[in-house]
């Protein structure tokens, strides 16, 4: 990347610029998938290579896995690792409870798992991703290929009895092929405009055969710091019921990671 930021991309680096700040020496730290967690793995790579931080990171996909090395960070699986400290990841969405949409990436499956795995999950995202009520982002939902259009028949039927706006379920393509995910899976994207009861939802979705887990991340989530696009950032904590402001540096007119 080269040339200034733009707003959108100052927004997301600062909410991760400001969450590396929970990272301390010793811990391992999952590392989410998208380009909101792309740049705190960069600011990561950075403390280590510059500040001498010792980590180990467990990524949520084969990209930031890839993006990780690349920038110095040590990968280890989460089996190895066995528990995280704390996992740092993006959103689609998130409420004012903390309850997320995570999917848009692909990267749900092991993005819930890894965050399930952690004392603590921290989300980073723009303002744009905060919503009063979950559901006008597509709710991903993966499933094994095997069957898929039976799935989708089911999840169709389950539809009609929850309350949610819309009902229409459309595959994931990627070009002419249907979307793989780091599974071997494929993505069904429920646009349901307006989700009434994510915890419902979700119990439900996964219970029918051929849905391997859902992109509701409910109850799951700790912190979530939003950026602006001015280098503001608010940290929420919802356990301890707090919000933080601060203001985050930019490098005007530069690229923050030349080295890279
Ligand atoms: O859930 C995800 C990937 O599966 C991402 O965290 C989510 O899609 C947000 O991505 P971005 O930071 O690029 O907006």
């Amino acid at each position: 990347m080269t040339g200034e930021l733009s707003p959108i991309d100052k927004a997301k680096f600062a909410a991760a610029k400001r969450a590396v700040d929970f990272v301390e020496d010793g811990m391992r730290v999952g590392l989410g998938t998208g380009s909101t967690a792309a740049w705190m793995v960069r600011c990561l790579g950075e403390m280590v290579r510059e500040d001498g931080l010792k980590i180990k990171g467990v990524p949520t996909s084969v990209r930031t896995a890839e993006l990780a090395r690349q920038v110095g960070i040590e990968v280890i699986s989460l089996d190895e690792a066995k528990w995280l400290d704390l996992t740092i990841d993006g959103a689609d969405e998130f409420d004012a409870d903390l309850n997320l949409i995570k999917g848009g990436g692909g990267a749900l499956l092991q993005e819930k798992i890894v965050a399930t795995a952690s004392d603590q999950m921290i989300v980073i995202a723009d303002t744009a991703k905060e919503v009063a009520t979950l559901g006008a982002f597509p709710l991903p939902v993966e499933v094994i290929p095997f069957g898929w259009q039976t799935t989708r028949a089911l999840i169709d039927e389950a539809l009609i009895n929850l309350d949610v706006m819309g009902r229409e379920v459309t595959l994931r393509m990627n070009g002419e092929a249907p979307f793989v995910t780091d599974e071997g899976n494929h993505i069904l994207d429920l646009h349901l405009k307006r989700i009434g009861n994510p915890r419902q939802l979700s119990l439900v979705v996964n219970q029918i055969p051929g849905v391997v887990e859902n992109g509701l991340f409910i109850d799951i989530c700790d912190v979530v710091v939003v950026g602006h696009g001015d280098g503001k950032v608010e940290v929420r904590d919802i356990n301890a019921g707090t919000v933080e402001e601060e203001k985050i540096d930019f490098l005007e007119g530069d690229n923050l990671f030349n080295d890279l």
